[in-house]
């Protein structure tokens, strides 16, 4: 059966039709559904076999970014999101969204007080260009199955920068397989800024729940389905598909399993 996936649309978010497409690319179909008509209860969540948090500027990133779309989540979709989660039903957030499932207790899914935050990027600007990520082979994410090669995508925020409250926490988040990527050079070696856009510890630039059914990343793989979204696509050996495309279609077979 067609996975059917929604895609969560709020005030400020802007990356849902790219992700509709990206989904669509992978053999899944999407429906962009507003936040307010799952919290009336126009649509459940369980009836749906992922869900997307995409990128933008939600509720104008006030009070940091993805804050009150968290907030609103937590409050009004909480138990809906926790069933979907214990399901084992894939989620994805991206850049916003990413800052909307930690900031909602969504991400790193460990039980206590938060462990993580994404705060301003260390060179207190708004970062925007394409980045190398390695997904780290040890992590649990049903997202990167499969993709041992460096892959290129773009990235664009300024509050990407990953926080952890102390080493014990980030050797909790390795040992058990939650860093599912890392700024890395085009070589896969080990980078600082700007290859590093936002001087994330560890280089991380996505998390995965304990399970790995949960995947936050700050960058955007919707962004990165196309050949031709590829910066340098006119100059260099044709691509069939962009890098991006491998995360959406490895959700969208892992939905099919469920
Ligand atoms: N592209 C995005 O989703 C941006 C996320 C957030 N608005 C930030 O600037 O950090």
């Amino acid at each position: 059966m067609t996975p059917n996936v929604l895609i969560l649309r709020a005030p400020g978010i802007n990356r849902d039709a790219d992700a509709a497409l990206a989904c669509e690319l992978a053999g899944a179909t999407a429906e962009r559904v507003h936040v307010n008509r799952v919290a009336e209860g126009a649509v459940r969540l369980r009836d749906y076999a992922m869900l997307i948090i995409p990128g933008g500027f939600s509720y104008g990133d006030h009070l940091g970014a993805g804050k009150l779309l968290a907030v609103d989540l937590a409050h009004r979709l909480g138990d809906q999101i926790r069933d979907f989660v214990a399901d084992g039903r894939p989620v994805i957030g991206i850049c916003n969204g990413f800052q909307v499932l930690v900031k909602a207790g969504v991400l790193p899914g460990d039980a206590g007080a938060p462990s993580v935050t994404l705060t301003e990027n260390c060179s207190a600007r708004f970062e925007c260009r394409w980045v190398h990520l390695q997904a780290d082979p040890q992590s649990r994410c049903i997202f990167t199955r499969g993709i041992e090669l460096p892959i290129e995508i773009p990235i664009a925020h300024g509050e990407g920068r990953i926080a952890v409250s102390d080493d014990a926490a980030l050797e909790r988040l390795r040992a058990g397989g939650q860093v599912a990527l890392r700024y890395v050079a085009e070589d896969g070696g080990v980078v600082e800024y700007p290859a590093n856009p936002n001087g994330s510890l560890d280089n991380i630039a996505g998390l995965c729940n304990p399970q790995g059914n949960v995947l936050g990343l700050m960058p955007h793989p919707e962004n990165a389905v196309l050949p031709q979204q590829h910066p340098r696509w006119t100059r260099e050996p044709w691509r069939i598909a962009g890098d991006g495309l491998a995360l959406f279609q490895n959700a969208v077979a892992y939905a099919k399993s469920l």
